[in-house]
């Protein structure tokens, strides 16, 4: 049978990082979009930026919507401290079993929880199934139209506290018209966009950081 996109990304993990190295993981995922296959990867330019949003907030407890192959899951913890702790929701199981591959050719699996099911179904259940209070940052890159719903569950279930950065992907391309206005029109948000480029081309899109402000 054919494989698919996210298995032939895994073999050039395989084939050209080293293991135990996540810049050589990150390095290879991009070479490969860059000159192979084009994927869904937050990418090298938007992905300096969540570098530097994740680097200034040095959070512990991080929620990421979305792992897709686990580039950017990658990209996050390794710039957390080993006590820190990524929890990351995966709803296409094929995509899940990849990303835990590509997770652990990186090293990272201490750090790094991979949950396969809905963002919806799991985000109300953070407290009492993994012990969490509340989130220092979250990095929504999984579906469009659940970017809105699950940031009011989550203000809803008491995960977010005074100063949580929400970071969002996506929000020109393909768009997230409604979360966009909420987070700019809402007084429990201070947010800003910065200005990049959908992953591997030369179209525009950017990410809207957010905090919340309780
Ligand atoms: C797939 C695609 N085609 C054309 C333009 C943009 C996209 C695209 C890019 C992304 O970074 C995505 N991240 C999370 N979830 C998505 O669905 C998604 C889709
Ligand atoms: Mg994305």
């Amino acid at each position: 049978t054919r494989s698919t996109r996210p298995q032939r990304l895994l073999n050039a993990v395989r084939k050209h990082a080293t293991r135990g190295d996540p810049q050589s993981v990150i390095s290879a995922i991009d070479h490969f979009c860059r000159h192979s296959e084009w994927a869904m990867n937050i990418g090298d330019e938007k992905g300096s930026i969540l570098d530097s949003v994740v680097s200034e907030l040095n959070p512990e407890k991080v929620l990421e919507l979305g792992t897709y192959c686990g580039y950017s899951t990658v990209r996050i913890a390794r710039l957390l401290p080993p006590g820190a702790r990524l929890i990351t929701l995966e709803f296409n199981a094929d995509y899940a079993a990849i990303a835990r591959q590509v997770i652990a050719w990186a090293g990272l699996e201490d750090r790094v929880q991979l949950v396969e099911g809905a963002s919806e179904d799991w985000i109300p259940r953070m407290k009492e199934h993994f012990g969490i209070e509340t989130f220092d940052f979250v990095f929504l890159d999984h579906w469009k139209d659940r970017y809105l719903p699950d940031t009011k569950l989550m203000e809803d279930c008491g995960l977010l506290r005074k100063g949580t950065v929400l970071l969002a992907d996506n929000v020109i391309c393909p768009g997230v018209p409604d979360y966009l206005q909420y987070v700019r029109n809402s007084l429990s948000y201070k947010s800003c966009y910065f200005k990049s480029h959908l992953e591997y081309t030369k179209a525009e899109d950017g990410l809207e950081k957010s905090v919340f402000l309780g």
